[in-house]
């Protein structure tokens, strides 16, 4: 795009930047509630609201707790709210059989939440770190994350996710071939509506620390992930990612972290035009939290500039734990 630009001064660019009326006027990009998928975190118990200690503001809630926030967010103009089950050491096994148990917490959460507030979109996290006792998200043998057995084993995560209710099934775990694998056995178990919200290009980021803490995967993980999860020195590899998730029958695609990758953001909507996510991880929450808590930056304006960017970056929605406090910050949808 070329401006019509005439000569200074003619042309003043201060004009529309002149009153606030014009610069709303003018505004390109806005964010709001309407564009949030919010994460959260389940623990056992009743009544339970536990501090995330790196994430200030975040919460465990129990099962209860978890669908009185969905109805309160739905209120809010929030449409979908994301899960993601804390486990602790004794949960975990060799062959993470709690992640297809129809009464697992993200499970029990989901029904929840459908019975509390049906129009709330549930979105759920396959991938088999929760569950597994070496907190990798797929099968070690040997050393090696195993590929194809790991996949076996999301597939039976995924149809006990759909069977619980979720709408939108999130396949975290960059494994070859998980797409496909879970569309097939949605469309096979009669799940024809629910969707896949694929995290197509995600990082082997250092951004994830404080998510680990949340769900209680930190002290449980053994090595990297770096097998799987994408080296942050490559783009076109995203590209390759997205494009074959989509070919497997993804309906969404998801970029992951978000604020360092929203370059990736970019090509993939100009070369897709796909709906596009960015997930604005735990650990880029935390950094602006803990400027704002030292009273280096102030919390609300860092808040939504840095939601404004995805939108800007081409992103028609974001995962963010800001979700409750933009929502109540512009007022719902
Ligand atoms: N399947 C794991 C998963 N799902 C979402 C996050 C991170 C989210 C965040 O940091 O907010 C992770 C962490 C990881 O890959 O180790």
């Amino acid at each position: 795009m070329q401006p019509i630009h005439a000569p200074f001064p003619a042309t003043r660019l201060r004009r529309t930047r002149s009153s606030s009326a014009i610069r709303d006027l003018v505004q390109e990009h806005r964010v709001s509630a309407a564009d949030m998928i919010w994460p959260v975190f389940i623990c056992e118990g009743h009544g339970v609201e536990q501090p995330v200690p790196s994430m200030p503001g975040v919460l465990r809630r129990s099962v209860d707790k978890v669908a009185e926030a969905a109805s309160e967010a739905y209120d809010l103009g929030i449409p979908a709210i994301c899960l993601f089950p804390y486990t602790p050491d004794e949960g975990r096994t060799a062959d993470a059989a709690e992640a297809w148990n129809p009464d697992n917490l993200s499970n029990r959460a989901t029904r929840a939440i459908k019975a509390a507030c049906p129009e709330m979109l549930v979105m759920t996290d396959v991938a088999l770190d929760p569950y597994s006792d070496t907190g990798q998200d797929g099968y070690v043998v040997d050393g090696e994350i195993v590929n194809d057995e790991t996949v076996a084993a999301l597939v039976k995560q995924a149809v006990s996710q759909a069977e619980a209710g979720a709408d939108i099934i999130g396949p975290s775990d960059m494994m070859d071939h998980r797409i496909g694998a879970i569309r097939d056995a949605l469309e096979a178990g009669g799940h024809r509506n629910v969707m896949i919200l694929s995290y197509a290009a995600k990082y082997a980021s250092a951004f994830y620390g404080p998510f680990r803490d949340a769900v209680g995967a930190s002290g449980a993980l053994k090595g990297d992930k770096k097998t799987y999860q994408m080296n942050p020195g490559n783009s076109d590899e995203a590209l390759r990612l997205v494009a074959r998730d989509l070919s497997e029958g993804a309906d969404m695609v998801m970029v992951k972290p978000g604020m360092p990758y929203l370059d990736i953001c970019r090509r993939v909507k100009d070369q897709f035009g796909v709906p596009t996510f960015a997930y604005q991880v735990s650990g880029e929450y935390a950094m602006i939290m803990a400027a704002a808590q030292n009273g280096w930056i102030d919390e609300e304006r860092a808040m939504v500039e840095s939601l404004l960017a995805f939108k800007r970056a081409g992103c028609d929605g974001v995962l963010s734990y800001f979700a409750p406090a933009l929502a109540r910050l512009t007022g719902g949808a």
